[in-house]
């Protein structure tokens, strides 16, 4: 189906009546977008929270705004999510028939545990696809929904972390016909028929899955930014937008927090050379990011990334260097814990793991435990809030200049490194800082290397 273009259109650019109706816009333009994957509605303003959020709230008894520090009631939520897709509906004028009462059936859910989590979170994209449908439907295109318990997106049954199955790739043929098909992103079907989320802004994950399930010749990215930025835009206001990057290029950026795409949802598509278009809903006569597989690189570094809420955990024991085995165990410790590590650096005598400190919560006293009882460290530290600094380009190999500008620079304005890593591909570097000089340094590194 080489003449299909799967277009996924992010929270953002779902998040309201206003929203939907550019998403029909860009639809009709190209009639190569035959598949439509949507997300449930983000924030359309700030004071707002994503309707995803809110589903998580209900579903966990009104705890999943604690980490931001904000108890909104279950009942709250609950009328946020009605609210929300009522005025949808009414500023589309179409009718939804059955559509409010069905959610609010669902909202009411007798399910328990991951199940119920995974339910409830799903619910946002299943009656945002079904709106979206209907509203395409009523202003006169050749529109259907396709369900993932229709079609068969199959899934794992980790229910809050699922995987697409094989066989779904051979269900997914039955899209792309002549009808503009509605697929709501981020859920799937186990064998047994439940629904399962794929993780937090999973809707990128089914867009590529379908990329690649029907062979389209691209993939469109729909968000509220034009493309992938040099840096987060929200930190560095003079980033611009990237016109093109390599896949490894976009997997290295994203797993070190460029979270407009999500990290895995370019896999399926580097299978298939599929080029990945990000775009901007908002103006979408701007060029965006293409992701291809390769590039001719005109620059040594193409994005500096920063991921936050990092933690050192820091281990000294003589001959360290010399037990074969002494690494694996660690990880071997810290996987049984379910902790996320990111880099390891290791010496004669001691080693350091930096991980996702948001792991450690309510763990770090039995891991240091286990630490203390299986490898015996003569001496352990855990240090906390780091940001790790990632400069990107396929333009570092062979080339370490710009390793020496980073430091120089950073050294020049008194800001202390915790950790250096050049990744072993030598397309990107790695430096560690204090969480608190972290907005300096990624302005610092942008200046230095691309600004
Ligand atoms: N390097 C980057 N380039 C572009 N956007 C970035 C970058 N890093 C972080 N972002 C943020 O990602 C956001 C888009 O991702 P997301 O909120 O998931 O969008 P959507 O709702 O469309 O899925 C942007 O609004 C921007 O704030
Ligand atoms: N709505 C889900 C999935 C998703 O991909 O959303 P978004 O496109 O808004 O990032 C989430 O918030 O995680």
């Amino acid at each position: 189906m080489a003449d299909i273009i799967v277009s996924k259109f992010g929270g953002s650019s779902v998040a309201n009546a206003g929203q939907i109706q550019k998403v029909r816009r860009i639809v009709e333009e190209d009639s190569r977008r035959r598949i439509v994957v949507v997300s449930a509605p983000g924030r359309s303003k700030s004071s707002e929270q994503k309707i995803t959020d809110h589903l998580f709230n209900i579903a966990t008894d009104g705890m999943h705004f604690r980490d931001q520090r904000l108890s909104i009631p279950v009942a709250d939520s609950k009328l946020a999510v009605i609210e929300r897709f009522t005025e949808i509906l009414q500023q589309l004028d179409i009718s939804g028939e059955g559509i409010i009462e069905a959610l609010k059936q669902d909202l009411d859910c007798k399910l328990r545990g991951d199940r119920r989590v995974a339910f409830l979170a799903s619910r946002g994209e299943h009656y945002n696809a079904r709106i979206i449908a209907e509203y395409f439907q009523a202003s006169g295109m050749e529109a259907e929904v396709g369900l993932p318990e229709d079609f068969g997106l199959l899934v794992s049954e980790q229910f809050l972390n699922a995987s697409l199955l094989q066989e779904a790739y051979g269900n997914m043929q039955q899209l792309g016909g002549e009808k503009i098909t509605v697929v709501p992103g981020f859920y799937g079907v186990t064998k047994s028929g439940e629904v399962a989320v794929f993780s937090r802004g999973g809707s990128d994950l089914t867009g590529g899955e379908i990329a690649r399930g029907v062979h389209a010749a691209s993939y469109e990215n729909w968000t509220d930014v034009s493309g992938v930025f040099e840096a987060d835009p929200r930190l560095v206001p003079e980033a611009r937008a990237i016109p093109r990057l390599t896949f490894k290029e976009i997997r290295l950026l994203s797993s070190k927090g460029f979270n407009v795409f999500h990290l895995n949802a370019m896999l399926p598509c580097k299978e298939r050379k599929i080029p990945i278009h990000i775009r901007n809903t908002n103006a979408p006569e701007e060029g965006g990011t293409v992701i291809l597989f390769e590039r001719v690189p005109e620059e040594g570094v193409v994005g500096v990334a920063r991921l936050d809420s990092v933690a050192y955990i820091y281990l000294e024991k003589d001959m360290l260097g010399e037990e074969i085995g002494f690494t694996a165990d660690l990880l071997g410790i810290l996987r049984e814990f379910g902790i996320q590590t990111y880099h390891f650096p290791t010496d004669k005598d001691d080693i350091a793991v930096l991980v996702n400190q948001d792991d450690l919560t309510g763990a770090i006293n039995d891991l240091r435990r286990r630490i203390e009882q299986q490898l015996k460290p003569d001496f352990m530290d855990v240090v906390y809030n780091l940001s790790i600094l990632t400069a990107v380009g396929l333009g570092l190999q062979g080339n370490s200049y710009p390793i020496v500008d980073a430091l120089s620079a950073l050294g020049k304005a008194h800001i202390p490194i915790e950790m250096i890593d050049q990744s072993p591909s030598q397309i990107c570097f790695h430096i560690g800082v204090q969480q608190t000089v972290a907005d300096d340094a990624l302005k610092i590194l942008y200046r230095a290397l691309i600004g």
